[in-house]
């Protein structure tokens, strides 16, 4: 199977407002995809659909090769979702939270043992497997709901959301459970995020949804190729003439946009890794010194502006 999840031009309206106008996109098998896009763009409704939560008003959708809407107990099986609501149960050990929702999966019970005790050592829990999660942390109780969606060993993976509300650390923590997940165990894994670099640290490929269509898609370096140009600064160290300076930064191939600001020199490359040392050599060869160089990317923020009109920031805010 190529592809674990396939949405084809979903529509869902929820009186006037159309939640999904023609949603498609695919995820491959055994990566991390994600649904990117501000409060309200469609992410939860799509979500709905794909885990049989709810049905479209039209378009069709697989999961693990099942179609969503006519084998919904078996595309329940091959899934886990993990969803903005903790299901944690506070006043249950680590241990027991998982092993009472393994039952809901009738999973047999030494079978049930075992995934346990994988999921609580994978996860880092295995020391506080026995103590009630309310003296959890809040990182600590977002794994155990995510090795909680994942007792029954499902093949897809649904995180809506699985990182609002944690601070940066354990942020930066439950991204490296995440990755790992997908690169060990073959999982594939939908996230919904409202985080940019969330969705940059760990898609494989992601879409932008605007109002209820995928506006852009791919890995999130195609996305950013696309914008064709990469900032290169240089930062003059010694008190060569500016003028001079800008002349043989103008003359490295590929250079445009060239321009100076106190001691800085800024100019556009396609592929900034692949100028610095043309940059380098130039300047040297004019006789300027740098005293550091610098290549940024353009970001996804740059690519959601290209495709929505909006930034990304505003639109959250
Ligand atoms: N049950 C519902 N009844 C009415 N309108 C709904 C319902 N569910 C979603 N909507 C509307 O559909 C649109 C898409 O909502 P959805 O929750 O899918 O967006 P989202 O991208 O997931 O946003 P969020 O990040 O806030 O969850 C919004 O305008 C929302 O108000």
């Amino acid at each position: 199977m190529h592809h674990a999840i396939q949405a084809e031009r979903l529509v869902k309206t929820y009186g006037k407002v159309r939640a999904l106008d023609g949603l498609s996109f695919e995820v491959p098998t055994g990566t991390i995809f994600g649904l990117l896009g501000p409060n309200g763009a469609g992410k939860s409704t799509a979500v709905r659909i794909l885990t049989t939560l709810s049905r479209p008003d039209d378009g069709t959708a697989t999961v693990a090769g099942l179609d969503v809407m006519r084998s919904q107990d078996q595309v329940r099986l091959a899934i886990g979702c993990v969803t903005q609501k903790i299901s944690v149960d506070p006043a249950t050990t680590g241990r027991e939270n998982l092993v009472l929702h393994g039952a809901l999966y009738g999973l047999p019970r030494r079978d049930l043992r075992r995934r346990t005790d994988e999921l609580l050592a994978r996860f880092g829990l295995a020391e506080a497997a026995d103590r009630p999660a309310r003296t959890y942390s809040g990182g600590m109780q977002r794994k155990l709901d995510v090795a909680m969606g994942l007792i029954h060993r499902p093949r897809v993976l649904f995180l809506d959301e699985p990182t609002t509300g944690l601070d940066p650390e354990a942020r930066a923590a439950l991204w490296a459970e995440i990755a790992g997940l997908a690169a060990d165990e073959g999982l594939t894994i939908l996230l919904t995020t409202h985080y940019l670099e969330e969705a940059d640290r760990l898609a494989a490929t992601l879409a932008i949804v605007d109002r209820g269509r995928v506006v852009a898609a791919g890995s999130p370096d195609a996305l950013k190729n696309e914008l064709r140009g990469d900032a290169i600064v240089a930062d003059l160290a010694g008190t060569e003439s500016l003028a001079e300076a800008e002349r043989a930064l103008g003359r490295v191939p590929g250079a445009r946009e060239v321009t100076v600001s106190g001691r800085r020199l800024r100019a556009r490359v396609d592929d900034g890794a692949a100028a610095v040392p043309l940059v380098l050599a130039a300047l040297d060869a004019a006789g300027v010194r740098v005293g550091a160089i610098t290549v940024a990317r353009p970001s996804l923020d740059d690519v959601y502006l290209r495709h929505t009109g909006r930034t990304f920031e505003e639109e959250a805010a």
